[in-house]
């Protein structure tokens, strides 16, 4: 089944980052995230399936790639951290660094500055601090840190909770009343209770996205005011 399900994100990959696209495919990238999330798939397969395609020729494909583990660490939570600041992974981006023109070498070294920032107090992510030292002794040039990028990274998706009922009204989950989870909150719900959709900008999630009511509430009254 594991390799079924690892088939399923290599296409859904190859989909959000097809170089028939003429801008990021959201839908594709956070069904990614969410079978991430959903610990549908292993967070290391995800992360060699996006490698992948980062590594691929063509410009376009690379820069979606890239794009989709942006998302894949804003979205997914220690899983996908803890893939990607390793030795291998940090090897890995520093070599396409070297290797590919812009707009993708700049976008690999924004996110690298980033994440160095906003890991900056956790030691156990040190090889992504010591990878930007390097790249900089390397003579690479770093764009402003953008403080939305860093405020935004900040706001960590959370990851989601299990129960057998749902958190808002307590009702027992079942054959015929099936758990779902709000992105927002990351608590467990019935679909009476999350039955609503939206954006969530501080998760860089761009497309509706399901929440709980009053995850809803707090999310389109701050918009909407
Ligand atoms: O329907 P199921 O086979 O039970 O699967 C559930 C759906 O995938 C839900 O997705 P959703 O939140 O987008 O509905 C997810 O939140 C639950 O964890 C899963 O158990
Ligand atoms: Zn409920
Ligand atoms: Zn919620």
């Amino acid at each position: 089944l594991s390799a079924l399900r690892q088939s399923v994100v290599l296409c859904w990959t190859e989909k959000a980052t097809s170089q028939l696209l003429l801008e990021p495919d959201w839908d594709s990238t956070l069904q990614i995230c969410d079978y991430i999330r959903q610990c549908d798939v292993q967070a290391r397969y995800a992360v060699s399936a996006v490698m992948k395609r980062i590594a691929v020729e063509n410009p376009h494909v690379a820069m979606f790639a890239v794009q989709v583990l942006e998302a894949m660490m804003k979205n997914c939570g220690s899983v996908i951290h803890n893939e990607v600041a390793t030795r291998d992974f940090m090897e890995f981006f520093k070599e396409q660094v070297n290797r590919k023109p812009d707009p993708v070498k700049g976008k690999i070294l924004e996110l690298i500055q980033v994440w160095a920032h906003a890991f900056r107090n956790e030691p156990q992510y040190k090889i992504i601090q010591d990878t930007l030292t390097i790249l900089k002794v390397e003579g690479h040039s770093f764009p402003s840190l953008r403080v939305a990028d860093a405020m935004f990274f900040s706001e960590k998706a959370p990851e989601w909770k299990d129960g057998e009922t749902c958190q808002h009204c307590r009702v027992q989950f079942g054959t015929f009343n099936r758990k779902h989870h709000c992105r927002a909150c990351g608590n467990i719900f019935c679909a009476r209770c999350s039955a609503k959709s939206t954006i969530i900008p501080k998760f860089g999630i761009e497309k509706e996205v399901r929440v709980c009511d009053p995850c809803f509430e707090d999310l389109t009254k701050q918009g909407g005011a």
